[in-house]
């Protein structure tokens, strides 16, 4: 016997939500609601109604891409509820359906809809999950990309737009032309300072609208920075093949993410916010040091385990972790040189915060897959290891590491070229053309060239010596001869 997810939960032998959720109300919109977002702020969302409060707090996801409709058909059809699945180290799994979420908008089909939201006086927090891409900046510049074609699609279809960013602009536009207060806008992605850089898209996009419209965003709008910790996988059958089996629950979409969860939030939400600290969500005045901590130790390790561990063979992160090797370039690459650019961090346990990170990454049963980490791969470097490799240059520390990250994922991506992995192994990206193509230059410091991912980091000679040697290294001796001789162990 199992039981379907939906508005009846009485025979659902899981956790539900004990609170009223026909007395909860819209209060946040959130854009990019994929998986990461239901494992995390909804989560937390839950927790706090499951407390008694924040029940006008629910949450309105939206989707601006056309693939979003999926997600629209499965939240529709299960009232917006879903199954967060904890997987444990030991293999158990931990079962809860998050009640949170109260509608879900397709943005393509139902502009009016999520207008309607944006102007509404009782959503006072936009939050966004929109991935590093998503934020329109060229990688090279690091200012906002105002040539994107979506930006010059929505500057002129403000009723339509097709990014979160032209919502966010025309929402922000007609709420002060109603009157109302505008609401804080919140990232939640893996970018340092995302607070900031949503500001700067936010702002950038405001002013090819109107110049006026945009400085009055720039004084009135709050953007805290915050930072996001959950490793959530993609959702695959036999996530729901599992739940259905072991649980009796027939889920759509179950989302799968590990027991680890951190959120670390700069307080500053002028219309209010919900009490989040009685949900553990920890307030304060300057996440900088805490985001550095994870983007260029956790995110950037996920990088090399991508790249080092795809062309040995491996599929799954905890597999790849079981190779003594690449564990071991993990520990020195944080230890080396991420750690060195990470400041002061007062009160953290630095060593104690890296060991932890290899045992998220070894758990057996989050069944994480390399494919999903070099996912927009492009984007996720220029984010989490080249800052790492400039700071590293510029305070004449070593580079050897991260130049043979750098070298890994060139290498990567030349096997892509000539089809050297397989095809469900091969990451979607928006730069894979141009990465393939230079990776499978006969120059190898053509894949320096790509200077919409790297900057300028390429000119630098030190760095272009480092990287050229590596990847001759890796091309004549593979990952393992690369990893002995770049270890000197
Ligand atoms: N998955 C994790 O472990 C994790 C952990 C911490 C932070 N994050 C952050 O969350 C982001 C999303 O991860 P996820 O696991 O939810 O991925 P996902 O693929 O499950 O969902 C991504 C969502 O973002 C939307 N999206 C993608 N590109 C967009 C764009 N350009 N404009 C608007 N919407 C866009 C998609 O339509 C989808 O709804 C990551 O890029 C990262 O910044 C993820
Ligand atoms: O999601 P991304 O694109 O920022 O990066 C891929 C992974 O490193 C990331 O999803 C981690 O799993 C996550 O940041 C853990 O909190």
């Amino acid at each position: 016997m199992t039981a379907r997810i939906s508005a009846d939960l009485s025979g659902v032998g899981v956790p539900t939500p004990s609170y009223d959720r026909d007395a909860a109300h819209v209060g946040i919109v959130h854009f990019g609601f994929g998986n990461f977002h239901r494992s995390h702020q909804a989560m937390y969302l839950d927790r706090l109604m499951e407390s008694g409060q924040g029940l006008d707090w629910g949450i309105c996801g939206v989707g601006v891409l056309p693939q979003d409709a999926a997600m629209r058909d499965a939240m529709r059809a299960q009232d917006c509820l879903y199954t967060l699945v904890v997987r444990h180290p030991d293999g158990s799994l931990d079962p809860r359906v998050v009640g949170s979420v109260l509608e879900y908008l397709f943005a393509p089909e139902e502009a009016e809809a999520v207008y309607d939201r944006l102007v509404d006086p009782a959503v006072r927090v936009v939050s966004l999950t929109v991935t590093e891409g998503g934020y329109l900046k060229d990688a090279g510049t690091g200012r906002f990309d105002d040539a994107d074609e979506a930006v010059v699609h929505d500057v002129d279809h403000l009723d339509t737009p097709r990014t979160a960013f032209g919502f966010i602009v025309e929402g922000l536009r007609r709420r002060r032309a109603a009157g109302v207060a505008p609401f804080t806008v919140l990232s939640c992605d893996n970018l340092q300072g995302n607070g900031g850089v949503c500001r700067q898209t936010v702002v950038g996009f405001a002013r090819l609208v109107d110049a006026e419209l945009a400085d009055w965003i720039e004084a009135e709008v709050a953007f805290p920075n915050c930072m996001v910790d959950r490793i959530t996988p993609a959702t695959t059958d036999a996530d729901r093949e599992a739940l259905a089996r072991d649980f009796g629950v027939e889920d759509r979409w179950p989302v799968p993410a590990e027991p680890f969860t951190q959120w670390i939030v700069e307080d500053e939400f002028p219309l209010g916010r919900p009490p989040l600290e009685a949900a553990d969500v920890q307030f304060v005045d300057d996440v900088t040091p805490y985001e550095l901590m994870k983007l260029r130790l956790l995110n950037a390790s996920h990088q090399a385990l991508a790249y080092l561990g795809a062309p040995v063979g491996y599929v799954l992160v905890d597999e790849t972790m079981r190779d003594d090797r690449i564990r071991r370039y993990l520990e020195r690459y944080m230890a080396d040189e991420a750690a060195p650019t990470l400041g002061e961090l007062p009160g953290i346990d630095l060593p104690g915060y890296m060991a932890t990170l290899l045992e998220r990454f070894s758990n057996p049963g989050i069944r994480d897959t390399l494919v999903r980490l070099a996912t927009d791969g492009g984007n996720r470097m220029a984010t989490f290891t080249v800052p790492t490799a400039r700071d590293n240059l510029a305070a004449g520390r070593p580079v050897a590491l991260g130049a043979l990250m750098v070298a890994a994922w060139a290498e990567y991506w030349a096997l892509v070229a000539r089809g050297g992995l397989p095809a469900a192994e091969v990451p979607p990206d928006v730069h894979a053309e141009a990465m393939s193509r230079a990776a499978a230059d006969p120059d190898p410091a053509a894949f320096l060239g790509l200077t919409r991912i790297l900057g300028d980091l390429g000119q630098d000679e030190r760095f272009r010596a480092e990287f050229l040697r590596q990847r001759a290294v890796l091309a004549e001796h593979g990952v393992h001869g690369a990893i002995d001789r770049a270890l000197g162990e």
